[in-house]
């Protein structure tokens, strides 16, 4: 039995941080960093059956051309992934009355839609990114015993190699992949794919620069030149590793969708930021009603 203080029950029985209870998830579910972005996806949907919230975490729960569909906002960064990929799977697969695990596990499908900044100069802004395979900057995946089952050990080992990372003076990443059956039914290969950066932070963490300098100088040329089995690191930002790792151990099947906002190297930030998140929403809904149910 599940402990009251390890699986966490609101006074209505909903989990901890989402404040949802098991029949408020869809099996399919988008996840966006900004709140107000569940509220852009949702819009798009013939009806809306559940919207509930708690602190950064808004959930709606509706149906697109048939399809049942949550879309939560993560707030931004991996430590709130944690919550909220845990939280998601003990929705489903955890007897809240009982506390214990249930029988037969449930397997979610986990739709990140987020924004990036570009690595690779030739990334065009308000284009659409796939990530075949994210390092993960932060340390998530290292509190959890079967890493080694997610990991991908043959891509880090090379980039610790071709990166010279350990002249880096930062902590060697983590690697994971996306779902490779989720990635083909939604047809992502359509759009650019690459691996991406999953980083800890904003600035110096994604290698900017205001006030304070980041650590290593060469960082971000590291980055830019390694490439395995013909993918390089195509894109920045906060959130796909983390899906990644916790939806490898979990069991459920992920994939994450970036639209780039920043070109790092030309410098140039999108001129119509919302037209072209509201893109990616499309493109996203589109692709996942041709999935059965
Ligand atoms: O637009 P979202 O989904 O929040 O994603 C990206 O934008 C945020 C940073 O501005 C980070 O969460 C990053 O992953
Ligand atoms: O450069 C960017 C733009 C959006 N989100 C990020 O994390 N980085």
């Amino acid at each position: 039995m599940i402990r009251e203080s390890e699986l966490i029950l609101n006074p209505d029985g909903s989990i901890y941080h989402l404040g949802l209870l098991p029949q408020d998830l869809a099996e399919t579910v988008i996840t966006v960093g900004d709140p107000d972005r569940v509220d852009q996806v949702s819009r798009h949907f013939d009806r809306i059956e559940l919207k509930k919230e708690n602190r950064e975490f808004r959930t709606h729960t509706g149906v697109y051309k048939g399809k049942r569909i949550s879309v939560i906002s993560t707030g931004i960064g991996p430590d709130n992934i944690d919550i909220v990929i845990n939280e998601l799977d003990a929705l489903v697969n955890i007897d809240f009355q009982k506390r214990v695990e249930k029988e037969k596990p449930m397997s979610l499908d986990l739709i990140r839609i987020g924004t990036c900044g570009g690595l690779q100069p030739e990334l065009e802004l308000d284009s659409l990114a796939y990530s075949s395979a994210a390092l993960g900057f932060d340390n998530l995946l290292h509190y959890y015993r079967d890493k080694t089952e997610v990991m991908l050990a043959e891509l880090l080992k090379d980039f610790e190699q071709q990166t010279a990372w350990g002249q880096s003076g930062i902590p060697l990443p983590y690697a994971v992949g996306s779902n490779i059956e989720l990635a083909t039914q939604l047809g992502l290969s359509s759009i650019q794919a690459g691996i991406t950066a999953t980083n800890v932070g904003f600035y110096a963490p994604q290698g900017r620069s205001l006030r304070l300098r980041p650590t290593d100088d060469r960082y971000l040329d590291r980055l830019k030149g390694f490439s395995f089995n013909g993918q390089k690191i195509l894109n920045l930002e906060m959130e796909t590793a983390a899906i990644y790792a916790m939806a490898g151990l979990l069991g459920h099947r992920a994939v994450s969708i970036s639209v780039v906002l920043a070109n790092r190297s030309s410098g140039a930030f999108s001129k119509d930021a919302p037209a072209a998140i509201d893109k990616m929403i499309r493109f996203t809904l589109d692709r996942l009603s041709n999935i059965e149910n």
